[in-house]
């Protein structure tokens, strides 16, 4: 294999993927093992990640998050009044691995009637649970409890529950058994068996747990078949569009060089032939924009920007969604252990926690801030709290099916928010999303050439009431927990809501030891005001970007059919998280790889590969 940039490729080969990231790799791995004759050109945005720290040490993932980082792309929406007239920014994976190579290394799995409604009412045979389960442990080896049922035993990505069980962790599991009472709190539950819902349980990680390392793509996919002369990596690569016959047959590919990392390299459009298939596998973000400067969309879309438009196909780029998160955070006591030094990319802390890493794969550096969590579904009385806009949504879209969750809880053992805005110290936050927002937003192109011009990206946040009132309940629900935990120390100012100075739930700026809190705190209307401005305010994304080549019927706005192939044109597939037409109540990673293991199956079928 070669990790090239610039030179040497051929010029053609049997398979092009355009995005290097998460489905590209699994996708790549699995079909290069399978046959290795296949000439394979992965054509990547970013940078390599290979061997590198930032990346294979967990704890490092806000690195890639800090301004200017090179490992990511920054989306902004437009603003929005929904967001109190903010704009969005979503960042996602821009380096080989994509987000794999970035992410908090959180393990979530989607719920069983997720991926059955991706079957039963988006039209999709083979996508049902029961065909996904066993691509799901075909992934993983699970270490967090071998041998639970549900999850595998010798996939190439390891799960566990990270270096160390944190006293944050373990005091919010003991606050969640007093406060939440209506709820269970085992540290033995499996939260991610598929259907385990109100259940406050140790959360697992993408996180080996001998080593210590990140279980991304690149290093347990990609990486490993170095030796084979037929799988290129090209790097820095802007793909801009996919080649057609005369038959509408995809041929190949468009690229140039991306000026950020080869700022010297020619400016030339580059033309790179596929005979087998092109797969599109750029992102959320990325692949509706390959297919739109292709001449795939919708056509005002094309014309606004000078596209000539081959195939009209509306939905590209359409159906954009994430999940609304919310991070709360709270002052913690000195002994608290948290990742924050890290986080922060502080060299003393870095350098203590790599300590202990390089010699056994332990400690913060092998964790993500995350221990405990629970997928939720509100309660009755909770229920009527959520009120009359999420009524709707519960009756058609929740209570039929008991085991999807509204929203994820949990905490963290780190500062997420600007250090600069609150006191020094240590700090843990109460993180809560909601799992199946309503509303929705787009992504599509600005201009016909520049891969790297800004989007024209509305992310729907917070336009349906259904979506805000879970995150009302949520930041109370989470407040009485963070408080009563020992470690507790205060609620900083300038990242909470602005209560009132008289009012019964103003915040408790600093308390020098434990206390203790037994009452509840009483919201006034000018209170849940305050909440409701400060939820628009702070609402983000969770990294958890999908839908925007939605799969499912043309007519109903479908990109791809459930073959994953491109309506309206042959020898075009898109393979990653665009392609899923619904949301999954989870974090993405686990379903953005069962769709490259899916992907890779479908193609290794229709090629006449055997032994993926
Ligand atoms: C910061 C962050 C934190 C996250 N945390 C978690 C977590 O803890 N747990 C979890 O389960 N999920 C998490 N996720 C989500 C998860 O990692 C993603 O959903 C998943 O990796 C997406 O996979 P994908 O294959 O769809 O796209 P990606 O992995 O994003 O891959 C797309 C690739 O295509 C490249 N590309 C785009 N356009 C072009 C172009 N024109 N030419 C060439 N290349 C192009 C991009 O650079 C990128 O590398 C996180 C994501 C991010 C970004």
């Amino acid at each position: 294999m070669s990790t090239v940039e610039t030179k040497p490729y051929r010029d053609e080969y049997d398979i092009i993927l355009a995005g290097g990231g998460t489905a590209a790799g699994v996708i790549a791995g699995r079909l290069a093992a399978a046959d290795p004759s296949l000439r394979i050109l992965m054509l990547e945005a970013g940078p390599p990640t290979r061997d590198m720290l930032t990346h294979t040490q967990p704890a490092r993932f806000l690195h890639h998050l800090m301004p200017g980082s090179t490992t990511v792309r920054f989306h902004a929406s437009a603003p929005s009044d929904a967001l109190g007239g903010r704009s969005l920014v979503v960042p996602c994976g821009q380096c080989v691995g994509g987000g794999s190579s970035v992410n908090f290394t959180m393990y979530t799995r989607a719920v069983r009637s997720d991926y059955d409604d991706w079957e039963t009412e988006f039209g999709n045979a083979g996508w049902g649970s029961a065909d996904l389960l066993p691509l799901l442990r075909k992934t993983e080896t699970y270490q967090a409890q071998p041998g639970a049922p549900t999850h595998g035993t010798a996939g190439p990505l390891k799960v566990s529950y990270g270096g160390l069980y944190t006293n944050v962790g373990k005091e919010f599991l003991e606050a969640a058994r007093k406060f939440d009472t209506g709820r269970e709190a085992r540290e033995s539950a499996d939260p991610n068996d598929l259907k385990t819902v109100n259940v406050y349980g140790r959360w697992q990680k993408w996180i080996d747990a001998e080593k210590g390392t990140r279980s991304d793509v690149p290093h347990h996919f990609v990486y490993p078949n170095e030796h084979n002369e037929n799988l290129t990596v090209l790097t820095a690569v802007h793909v801009q569009r996919v080649t057609f016959d005369e038959h509408n047959r995809a041929t190949g590919v468009e690229f140039v060089w991306n000026p950020r990392f080869l700022p010297d390299a020619d400016r030339q459009v580059h033309k790179v032939t596929a005979t087998r298939l092109v797969v599109a596998s750029a992102g959320t973000f990325g692949s509706p924009g390959i297919l739109e400067r292709s001449g795939i969309g919708r056509k005002d879309v094309l014309e606004r920007v000078g596209i000539a438009q081959r195939v009209d196909l509306p939905g590209v780029g359409e159906g954009y969604q994430d999940h609304n998160v919310l991070f709360v955070p709270y002052m913690a006591a000195p002994e608290a252990e948290t990742i924050d030094g890290i986080a922060q990319n502080d060299t003393d802390a870095i350098s203590a926690a790599s300590g202990e890493w390089f010699k056994n794969g332990k400690g913060l550096m092998a964790h993500n801030s995350i221990d405990i969590g629970v997928k939720m579904r509100p309660l009755p009385a909770e229920l009527e709290a959520f009120g009359e806009p999420f009524r709707k949504r519960w009756e058609q879209y929740y209570a039929p099916k008991p085991d999807k969750p509204v929203m994820w809880m949990g905490a963290l053992a780190m500062l997420v928010g600007d250090p600069s805005a609150v006191p020094q110290g240590k700090y843990y936050s109460m993180g809560y999303y909601t799992e199946h927002p309503v509303a929705r937003g787009h992504v599509h192109v600005t201009d016909a050439n520049d891969v790297a011009a800004p989007l024209d990206f509305d992310s729907g946040y917070l336009k349906d009431d259904a979506d805000l009132v879970p995150l009302l309940w949520a930041y109370k629900h989470t407040r009485e927990m963070a408080r009563r935990m020992p470690l507790f120390r205060g609620e900083p100012a300038a990242l909470h809501p602005r209560f009132a100075a008289d009012s019964a739930a103003r915040l408790i700026e600093r308390v020098e030891g434990p206390v203790v809190i037994e009452e509840r705190i009483e919201y006034g209307d000018e209170d849940e005001k305050a909440i409701e401005a400060y939820t628009r305010e702070r609402v983000t994304t969770a990294w958890h970007a999908l839908g925007t080549c939605a799969m499912k019927p043309r007519e109903q706005g479908g990109v791809v059919d459930s073959k994953l192939n491109v309506y309206g044109v042959s020898g075009l597939k898109v393979i990653d998280m665009s392609i899923c037409p619904g949301n999954v109540a989870a974090n993405t990673y686990s379903t953005a790889l069962v769709v490259g293991e899916k992907g890779a199956l479908i193609i290794a079928e229709e090629l006449g590969v055997s032994g993926v």
